[in-house]
């Protein structure tokens, strides 16, 4: 994989840089609740407009469905990118129109743009190889190179990610170079006990993973979302927590076989529940009560791990080696469901292991409850990529850079 520093060394001025970026940051009504992701590629960005390129930056923000949505607009990304690179950035109002094509004709040397968000556009994430492409061929149109460095993203075969750096020299930029040089040491030489702490909603996503991760771990802590799909295998109650009911057979199964290999599987014994998901934006008090997980009431819904699971959880990560967590506890959003993320938190920072938080909102919970991010061994900003990664899985966006 050639890096941005050969790229730096063939020399820039005056080309047009075609960054992949992952911006896809937390937003509440428009503000953003957490900036980690723009911050994290900031290095690229800055070391290339010094070097005289004009820097086109793309993301996807969220899931919109293939067409212009403000609610997703990469808007207060670019506005706090200016901000945090101290010099105007242009905004193109759309990816690979005439706003897109104005902004970036528009740009001196040294100068950056923003385009609209990439998932605005059917082609970005479309599955027939011909329309990617040709959406690809319109994004290739805007650029001289292309600097993949939005490691958030690289598990997606996704135009901007796969498509696009065939069509162009390619570089990887310096946050992606960092994220893999990390979870690489995960995957070559892990020290022991190895545990694995996951949570978050993504469910679907994230469960096929821990077949890679009974091969590797030592012990599987589950929270969050995934742990419904768990205590239902189990034959429990869940009563309207999140939950995925395809997956019953192989949680049955990976259980089945962590049993076999001594794979310790660690499940939330007391969890905390509500008939209401909680108001994210007011924050009105939940009232949540704690129960038993194998007692959640049929009309309640689980959202957060309790606090008997909370000392469980940091008895079973104090004196683990290493340590990779992905996945909130619970709705770290609300203060209410706050605590089982703060124990495992405080619980990797207790511990004397390797410590490797991954993923957006992983990142954010760590940030936005008061922890200090430079005391973790390292915070991935990509959680499904993280995993992937640590599954050996080729990813898209890392083979497109490679070939
Ligand atoms: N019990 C629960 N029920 C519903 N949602 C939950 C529960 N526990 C955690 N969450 C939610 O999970 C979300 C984060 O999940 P996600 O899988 O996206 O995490 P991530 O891997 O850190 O991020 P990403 O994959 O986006 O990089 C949070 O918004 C949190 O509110
Ligand atoms: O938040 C993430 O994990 C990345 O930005 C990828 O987003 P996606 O899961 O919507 O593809």
């Amino acid at each position: 994989m050639k890096t941005i520093d050969a790229l730096l060394a063939e020399g820039v001025n005056g080309k047009r840089v075609f960054v992949r970026a992952d911006l896809n940051v937390p937003l509440a009504d428009g503000t953003i609740t957490d900036d980690g992701r723009i911050r994290a590629v900031l290095p690229t960005v800055k070391a290339l407009a010094e070097a005289g390129a004009k820097v086109v930056v793309a993301s996807h923000l969220g899931r919109p469905k293939g067409a212009p949505d403000p609610d997703f607009s990469l808007r207060p990304a670019a506005e706090r990118l200016g901000e945090l690179l101290g010099a105007p950035v242009a905004f193109a109002e759309d990816t690979v129109g005439p706003g897109a094509h104005g902004a970036v004709d528009g740009l001196a040397p040294g100068q950056v743009a923003v385009l609209e968000n990439l998932r605005f556009n059917a082609g970005e994430t479309s599955k027939d190889d011909a329309e990617r492409g040709e959406f690809a061929d319109k994004l290739a149109a805007l650029a001289d190179v292309y600097v993949g460095d939005g490691f958030g993203a690289v598990h997606r075969k996704h135009a901007s990610v796969f498509d696009l750096p065939a069509k162009l020299p390619h570089y990887a930029g310096y946050l992606i170079a960092t994220e893999v040089g990390v979870l690489k040491k995960l995957t070559d030489d892990v020290k022991r006990p190895y545990a694995v702490v996951l949570g978050g909603a993504k469910v679907s996503d994230k469960l096929g993973v821990i077949d890679h991760l009974l091969e590797k771990a030592d012990r599987i802590l589950i929270g969050g979302g995934m742990a419904y799909t768990f205590l239902k295998a189990q034959g429990h109650e869940v009563g309207i927590s999140l939950l995925q009911e395809d997956q019953i057979p192989a949680v049955k199964e990976y259980m089945e076989r962590a049993t076999e290999k001594g794979v310790e599987f660690v499940l939330p014994v007391d969890v905390l529940v509500s008939p209401d998901f909680p108001d994210l934006k007011t924050k009105a008090p939940a009232n949540p009560t704690t129960v038993a997980a194998d007692a959640i009431p049929a009309d309640q819904e689980g959202l957060d791990i309790g606090p008997e699971t909370r000392k469980l959880y940091a008895s079973k990560l104090a004196d683990a080696a290493t340590i990779f967590w992905n996945g909130p506890l619970g709705v770290f959003e609300h203060p209410d469901y706050a605590e089982g993320t703060k124990a495992v938190a405080q619980a990797l920072l207790d511990s004397p292991a390797f410590t490797v938080v991954g993923g957006g909102d992983s990142a954010a919970a760590v940030r936005t409850l008061g922890f200090d991010e430079n005391a973790f061994g390292h915070i991935s900003t990509g959680g499904g990529a993280s995993l992937e990664y640590l599954e050996g899985k080729t990813l898209p966006g890392l083979a497109a850079l490679e070939n």
